[in-house]
């Protein structure tokens, strides 16, 4: 990727974010995105069944129960299902910028272990736009809301079209999809992310 900026930094002539006047009101859940989401879809049953809500700002909460299916070593969550769950929250920072964007890079760093049976704490927010580039970080606590740190990410989204998911998407799912009779379903599952 020579020539290209990926920095995690925003460029000093980034903006601050501007949350959507029609973004969903601090306290309000997000509810899945996508049924069949990893991160948050209800008909996944194996998935994280992440539950986000919207704060103020361009911010975001979460949680997330680690199940036995989520297991990397005997107890302890994987370090792949911990990137999902950042993954998954900061991806819903877009629904309240009313925009659609791809996670192009992630970078988490894993503090703590998390034991099967946890609830991770999740916060992220958006901290600057510039241009198509999205950045913001998240950190995911253990113990409670306020407890220690267990993981946190960087993340730079890329603002992208809608044509990203049809060009690219496997043609049944993307069918299923643009004919859901629930015109929000229909819009969430291309605007935020299939
Ligand atoms: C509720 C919502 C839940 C959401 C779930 C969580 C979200 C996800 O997991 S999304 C799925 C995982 N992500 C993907 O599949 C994305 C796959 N990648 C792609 O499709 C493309 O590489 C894409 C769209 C990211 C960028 O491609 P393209 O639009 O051609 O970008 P391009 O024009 O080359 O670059 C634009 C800018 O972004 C930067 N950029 C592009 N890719 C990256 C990258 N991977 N890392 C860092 N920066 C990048 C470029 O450097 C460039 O910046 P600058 O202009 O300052 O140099």
């Amino acid at each position: 990727m020579s020539g290209r900026n990926t920095a995690l930094t925003p460029p000093d002539d980034a903006a601050a974010p501007v949350r959507h006047p029609d973004a969903p009101a601090p306290g309000e859940p997000l509810g899945a995105h996508y049924g069949h989401c990893f991160g948050c879809g209800e008909g996944q049953p194996h998935g994280l069944h992440l539950e986000a809500r919207a704060g103020e700002g361009v911010r975001v909460s979460a949680e997330f129960t680690v199940k036995p299916a989520h297991q990397g070593a005997p107890g302890l969550a994987h370090g792949g299902v911990l990137a999902t769950a950042l993954d998954e929250t900061l991806g819903s920072l877009n629904w309240l910028l009313r925009v659609i964007a791809v996670t192009g890079r992630l970078e988490t760093d894993f503090v703590r272990p998390v034991p099967v049976g946890t609830v991770l704490y999740l916060e992220a927010e958006v901290t600057a736009v510039a241009g198509r580039k999205i950045y913001s970080t998240a950190v995911g606590r253990i113990g409670g809301p306020q407890g220690p740190v267990a993981v946190r990410a960087d993340a730079l989204f890329i603002e992208v079209k809608v044509d990203h998911f049809i060009d690219n998407g496997r043609p049944e799912e993307i069918r299923a999809a643009m004919s859901d009779p629930d015109q929000v379903r229909r819009t969430r599952a291309f605007e935020v992310n299939p």
